[in-house]
């Protein structure tokens, strides 16, 4: 039986070391830039001027006063280079006040942060230099995974570094003197619309589906909705000038969500031992990428770390319960599991005895496990599923991050 596993999210082969390290900029080429849009705005009063096309609402266009606001990043913006000596600039999806800030301000009290257009453009932002690190929600505690994170951690090959767990406790904001009779609409990114729906319901009236909820409260304020609201957060409410007509009103008190930090270099966990060679594979085209041979950096600490892995498998009894015996046979603790179609090869024909041809959906599995890749059960347990690769063509790859800050 066959288990083929292409997933690796994490070191980067020595080819790509040398592609990476000629491809990056030199201190001497590195330009002192001042991005204007990156600083964070905190009051609402300058909020005037010229008009840029923003977020679909069920087709309908929303239009915004921008001038003075700092822009969210789109690709088409990521064309400078960083000064080396500016403090660390972390890229997030959204507008200044969401809750992904909040996570990266968690995670990086002093950082400067990058307001991207989409998850994709904070993924760029970071391999393009225009951030040290990218701040993502990879999951929630109400609403569940956020698989467009999933897909993006395989299409670019950025390493995970860290993980900030942060409660959302969403508040009903508007504009000084609003009433919550007056309101006539509610705006917020959908998962925040979603995970309050007993106390929007009781409230009664339509939401509005928006990218995020620092643009919901941007818009409130900037446009002087004063027949609308936004739910968003406490800070979100400082940076816009609003009023909180309503505190942590989401249904489940404990709403968490879990923020991935994203680097162009892992971190290597501390250890007295060289790191074991370890085949990776990217996951499309199945290229060979790198077998580490030694640790390069001692600085952090095992027992705070996870490793993450994501594979293929084929079809057959028991596949998945023999992959994740590896783990369990040396108690190994399994942290999450998730599985996303493999987009590349959605289906796959297999021999059924009794019906002739069968065609399956087929999956990525992708798994977190307590234990660093320093720690000889973790390397014996992924030697395990490499000897599995020799015998039954399994391949697998893994990355160490930090929990929490
Ligand atoms: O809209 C925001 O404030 C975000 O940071 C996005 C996001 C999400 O993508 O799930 C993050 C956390 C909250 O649970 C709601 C929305």
């Amino acid at each position: 039986m066959a288990l083929k596993c292409v997933a690796l999210l994490g070191w980067r082969s020595e080819y790509e070391y040398s592609w990476w390290n000629r491809n990056k900029p030199s201190k001497s080429n590195l330009a002192p830039v001042t991005i204007r849009w990156f600083s964070r705005q905190r009051s609402i009063n300058s909020v005037q001027g010229g008009k840029v096309a923003a977020t679909h609402n069920h087709g309908r266009k929303f239009h915004k006063d921008l001038t003075s606001l700092p822009k969210p990043l789109t690709v088409a913006d990521l064309s400078v280079t960083l000064d080396d000596s500016s403090k660390v600039r972390i890229s997030f999806k959204g507008m200044l006040g969401s809750y992904s800030e909040d996570a990266a301000l968690k995670a990086y009290p002093k950082c400067e942060t990058v307001p991207c257009d989409e998850f994709e453009d904070a993924f760029k932002a970071v391999e393009l230099w225009l951030a040290e690190k990218a701040v993502l929600p990879i999951e929630n505690s109400s609403g569940g995974s956020i698989h467009r994170n999933y897909d993006l951690l395989l299409r670019h090959r950025l390493h995970i570094v860290g993980e900030v767990q942060l409660p959302v406790n969403l508040c009903l904001l508007a504009l000084p003197g609003v009433r919550i009779e007056q309101l006539k609409r509610v705006l917020s990114h959908p998962q925040a619309l979603a995970v309050s729906d007993i106390f929007l319901c009781k409230l009664g009236v339509p939401r509005e589906n928006v990218d995020d909820t620092g643009f919901a409260a941007q818009y409130v304020a900037s446009n002087g909705l004063r027949d609308a609201a936004a739910v968003a957060s406490i800070r979100a409410a400082e940076v816009y000038g609003l009023n909180v007509l309503a505190e942590k009103i989401q249904d489940d008190s404990d709403n968490i969500t879990r923020f991935l930090v994203l680097a162009r270099d892992p971190i290597i966990p501390r250890t007295d031992k060289p790191f074991k060679a370890t085949f990776l594979f990217h996951p499309y085209n199945l290229e060979l990428l790198y077998v580490p041979s030694r640790v390069p950096s001692f600085e952090y600490n095992i027992s705070s770390f996870q490793t993450s892995i994501v594979f293929t498998l084929e079809e057959g009894p028991g596949i998945l319960f023999k992959a994740l015996a590896v783990f369990a046979l040396r108690d190994i603790n399994l942290t999450k599991i998730e599985s996303r179609p493999q987009r590349k090869r959605p289906l796959r024909v297999v021999d059924d005895s009794n019906t002739g041809a069968a065609r399956y959906f087929d999956y990525l599995f992708y798994i977190d496990f307590e234990a660093s890749m320093a720690e000889p059960r973790a390397q014996n347990a992924l030697g395990h599923l490499q000897v599995w690769f020799l015998v039954f063509n399994y391949a697998y790859f893994g990355c160490c991050y930090a929990i929490d800050f």
